[in-house]
Formats: structure tokens, C-alpha cells, sequence
């Protein structure tokens, strides 16, 4: 099972969306490009939806919204590995992701499984950029704190651009389902 947290609005129920049909559209899930944006509500306790990545290996998502955040540490056990969303254009959240991320990590319920930081909506005009993030986000002082690494894609839930790097990485970092 993956893991889908990320605060309020980060993105993750449409990124769930896009990830349950992408392979279906796509070989991989790479040259996409939507058009619609389907509408969601912000979710109230979880959301689960099944994911085709490589070869048969079909991949229980869960995403819990970010209202449920306080317990969002009661979901790490099942976990085997980590999707942590990040909304690239809502400077006022980062500080407030980055200590959420931290508090993720930090417990002890986690099993050192694999984390990838998703920074999600670069396609709105207002985005922060990389260096930006960089110095806002803190990713290397939290993986500094935490003694492990982090791989991160950019990604628009929106247009669909990276969607393809998540499903290989989730193929590449799932050991059962
Ligand atoms: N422009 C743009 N908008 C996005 C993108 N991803 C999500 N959104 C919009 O952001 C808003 C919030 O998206 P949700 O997917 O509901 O956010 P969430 O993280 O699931 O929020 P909670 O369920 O409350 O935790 C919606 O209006 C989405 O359409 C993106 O990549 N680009
Ligand atoms: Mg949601």
C-alpha cells in the first residue's frame, strides 16, 4: 500500500484521479496531457484507489486528506512506502508541510520505507521556483534531521506532466502491494 498524505488542497485526491487512469491512457503514464480537471471535495478520512504500475503489478493507494492530519500517523504501519504532496504555489503551507513531513518521519510507527516529496501544480503561474523551494521547503536540513534520503518529482495534476515518474518510482519502490 501507498501512502498519500499532504496538506489541505495539496492536490492529492485529483492526483489519485489522474493516477488511477493514466496507465489506462498511457504506456507508463508518460506524454499526458488532460484537458478536463475533474472537480473533487476535500476529503473527510481516506480515499482508496488501485494503481496499474509496470508489469501486472497493481498498487493500493491511500490517500488521507489533510483535515485528518493529527492521526495521519495511525496509517504509517500498513505503509510501504510514501507519497508526500506539497502545492508549489501556496507559499503560507510550506513551513507548515515541512513540520507535518517532519512529524510523519519522526514517528515511530514509520518503517523505514521510501518517501518521495511530490511538487505538485507547477503549471499555476504563481508557482514558486526551485531555489525557492529550496530555501522555503528545507528538504535537505529535514533529511539531514532524519538520517535518510528523499527522491522529489514536480509534477501538475492538472495537465498530467510527471505523473509518469510517480507510477515508475511507485513500480520501482513497492516490495509486495
Ligand atoms: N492548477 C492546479 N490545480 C490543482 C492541481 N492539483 C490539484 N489542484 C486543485 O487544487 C484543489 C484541491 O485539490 P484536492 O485534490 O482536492 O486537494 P487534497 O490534497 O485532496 O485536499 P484534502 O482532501 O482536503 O486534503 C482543487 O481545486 C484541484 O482541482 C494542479 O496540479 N494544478
Ligand atoms: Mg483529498
Amino acid at each position: 500500500m501507498t501512502l498519500l498524505l499532504g496538506a489541505t488542497g495539496a492536490g492529492k485526491t485529483l492526483l489519485l484521479k489522474r493516477l488511477e487512469i493514466a496507465p489506462h491512457i498511457s504506456k507508463n503514464g508518460t506524454d499526458l496531457h488532460f484537458e478536463e480537471m475533474p472537480p473533487t471535495i476535500p476529503t473527510v478520512g481516506t480515499n482508496l484507489v488501485t494503481v496499474s504500475v509496470g508489469r501486472r503489478q497493481e498498487i493500493t493507494v491511500r490517500e488521507v486528506g489533510g483535515c485528518m492530519g493529527p492521526i495521519w500517523k495511525n496509517y504509517l504501519k500498513d505503509a510501504h512506502n510514501l507519497l508526500y504532496v506539497i502545492d508549489v504555489a501556496d507559499r503560507l503551507q510550506v513551513a507548515a508541510s515541512c513540520v507535518q513531513l517532519l512529524s510523519v518521519l519522526a514517528a515511530e510507527s514509520l518503517p523505514l520505507i521510501p518517501v518521495l516529496i511530490v511538487f505538485n501544480k507547477i503549471d499555476m503561474p504563481d508557482r514558486m521556483s526551485p531555489s525557492e523551494i529550496e530555501s522555503l521547503f528545507r528538504l535537505k536540513d529535514i533529511a539531514h534531521c532524519c538520517g535518510r534520503k528523499f527522491d522529489t518529482v514536480e509534477v501538475s495534476s492538472c495537465s498530467g506532466k510527471g505523473l509518469g515518474e510517480i507510477i515508475s518510482w511507485m513500480d520501482k519502490n513497492t516490495i509486495g502491494k
